[in-house]
């Protein structure tokens, strides 16, 4: 699924209008009756109270003023405060009208803010993507009012003062809501930590918007869901065989993070893994063969690191990272691995790499290795890696700028992990992952997802991006399907390496 900035959104409305031939007070009252079925089936109108509709003055506050008539055509208690404005929209002055005397209507003044009782149910229709500049005045004020009344709120597309698409200064008034409900394709600055207090929990209704628009629209956004990864695991053929899956190789754990490496591998075998080989430091081998039994095993023959790099030649991916340590030996092998994949003797194409962990805080301290990175290579930081590796980010946009431009300038598929993992490609596209939870906020969980990606990259038969979506989106179910278990406290990285076989079949069933 595509995402789109406000003014595509804009035009993404106009194209489904002429396409379909309908008024834009149509497409409003589908966006209203999207947003009050949403609402019925969360609030119960016996125990919802009386519910404050506040409204702006352009299509957003005519949302409001639709979804205030169909909540009281549905049994709601509604009251409607209105902002004032010198201008209202076409489609505002229409559903003012259609609002029966049923509803009371407020005008809304700084010398009369709506007394909102606490817990007041509030639905924000005050603006939507038509934001133009950050909110002031008397706007500033209501949404200043709001949070000081400790109302229940739910925003109406976007909370009010929140760009879609775009940073505000930081201290900005925007809403703070509950649920926000929004209508087609979810916004990217929903998918952000640092609007997360303003957005809550968001949901998407579907207002049969052009279908053929969102085809064709030209954006950098992408977010990833089952209809992504659809078809991107191929059936397994009936004579296939452990070679036909490729051997990867993986290189990880030190002395007293050898679970690292027992849980990056077991992901890597539970991913599909034809054969897999890791590279352990010697006192590691007990643990690891006991541990992961279908894997081989060659031990290094330091007994706390991994200081030896073994010759590449009979493997498809290499893993590197997991427990690694920060040793002077495992750099000199990370610095080995990188020239060695450049060339591998007898490949057509360089070795595909999964670099995770230490060994990306091993790159952030030595950027000239950067420039070893074969293409596609995979790199998995989580912010505080992705920070060593470039430089503090200002908030979470300049972040994303800073990971695209990372990933096109070293050709390699970065996955900035947390919720929404956001995947970069060497072609400037972000993939923003939809699944996984904050019980995935354990040790371990990307020890896991190295693990999975290096099993999908050392399959012949996926191609790089593709690998490592399926790869994120994957990881990212199988820790759903865990927590479903055991809950989001209780969950252990090991719960998301025995989900990982459940969660690539349905990926694999998806169509
Ligand atoms: N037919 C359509 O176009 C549809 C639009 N929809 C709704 O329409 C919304 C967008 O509507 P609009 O484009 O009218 O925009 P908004 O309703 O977000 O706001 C536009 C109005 O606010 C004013 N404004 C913008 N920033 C301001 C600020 N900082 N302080 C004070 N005033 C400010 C503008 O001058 C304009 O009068 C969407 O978010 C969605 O809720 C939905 O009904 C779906 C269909
Ligand atoms: N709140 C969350 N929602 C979704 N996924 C999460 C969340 N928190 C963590 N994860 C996932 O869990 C993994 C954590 O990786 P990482 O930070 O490297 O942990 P560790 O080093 O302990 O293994 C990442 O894949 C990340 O996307
Ligand atoms: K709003």
């Amino acid at each position: 699924m595509i995402l789109l900035t406000a003014a595509q959104t804009r035009e993404l409305d106009q194209a489904t209008i002429e396409e379909q031939n309908i008024t834009s007070a149509e497409l409003m009252e589908r966006a209203a009756e999207s947003f009050v079925q949403w609402f019925r089936g969360r609030y119960a109108t016996a125990s919802a109270g009386e519910i404050l509709v506040l409204c702006g003055p352009g299509n957003n506050g005519g949302d409001g003023l639709a979804a205030a008539r169909l909540l009281q055509q549905a049994h709601y208690a509604v009251r409607v405060a209105l902002l004032p404005a010198e201008q209202h929209s076409a489609d505002w002055r229409h559903n003012r009208q259609r609002l029966t005397a049923a509803v009371p209507v407020t005008d809304i003044s700084a010398a009369h803010l709506p007394h909102i009782a606490p817990h007041t149910l509030v639905v924000d229709a005050l603006f939507g993507t038509g934001l133009s500049r950050p909110l002031e005045g008397l706007p500033a004020a209501l949404v200043a009012h709001l949070a000081a009344a400790d109302a229940r709120v739910v925003a109406v597309d976007i909370p009010s003062g929140l760009f879609a698409d775009a940073p505000q200064p930081a201290d900005s008034a925007v809403v703070r809501a509950e649920h926000t409900v929004s209508f087609g394709l979810p916004k990217l600055a929903f998918l952000l930590p640092q609007n997360a207090k303003f957005v809550g929990e968001w949901h998407v209704g579907d207002i049969g918007l052009s279908q053929q628009f969102i085809a064709n629209a030209a954006s950098p956004w992408h977010y990833t869901d089952a209809a992504a990864v659809a078809g991107s695991l191929p059936p397994r053929s009936r004579f296939s065989h452990k070679g036909t899956f490729g051997h990867a190789l993986l290189l990880a754990g030190s002395r007293g993070k050898m679970g690292a490496a027992v849980l990056a591998a077991g992901a890597c075998q539970r991913g599909g893994a034809g054969l897999l080989t890791a590279r352990v430091p010697g006192c590691g081998y007990d643990i690891f063969q006991i541990s992961v039994p279908e894997a081989m095993c060659l031990p290094d023959p330091q007994p706390d690191v991994i200081s030896e790099l073994p010759d590449l030649t009979p493997y498809q991916a290499v893993g590197i990272g997991p427990g690694l340590g920060q040793e002077a030996a495992s750099l000199a092998v990370l610095r080995q691995l990188l020239r060695d994949s450049a060339a591998a003797p007898g490949r057509s194409q360089p070795m595909p790499l999964i670099i995770d962990a230490d060994a990306l805080n091993l790159l952030g301290q030595h950027r000239e290795l950067l420039d070893l990175l074969p293409e596609n290579t995979v790199l998995t930081p989580h912010p505080k890696e992705f920070e060593r590796l470039t430089e503090p980010a200002r908030d979470d946009y300049h972040r994303l700028e800073l990971l695209r431009d990372f990933a096109q300038r070293h050709r390699s598929l970065v996955v900035l992990k947390g919720a929404y993992s956001c995947l970069a490609t060497p072609g400037g596209e972000l993939h923003f992952n939809s699944t996984g939870n904050p019980g995935m906020a354990t040790g371990g969980s990307g020890d896991v997802l190295t693990g999975l990606l290096l099993a999908l990259r050392a399959d012949a038969r996926l191609l790089p991006a593709d690998a490592v979506r399926l790869g994120v989106y994957a990881h990212g179910m199988a820790g759903d399907l865990a927590a479903h278990e055991t809950g989001e406290a209780g969950l252990i990285a090991g719960d998301i390496v025995r989900q990982l076989g459940p969660a690539l079949s349905r990926c694999s069933h998806l169509i």
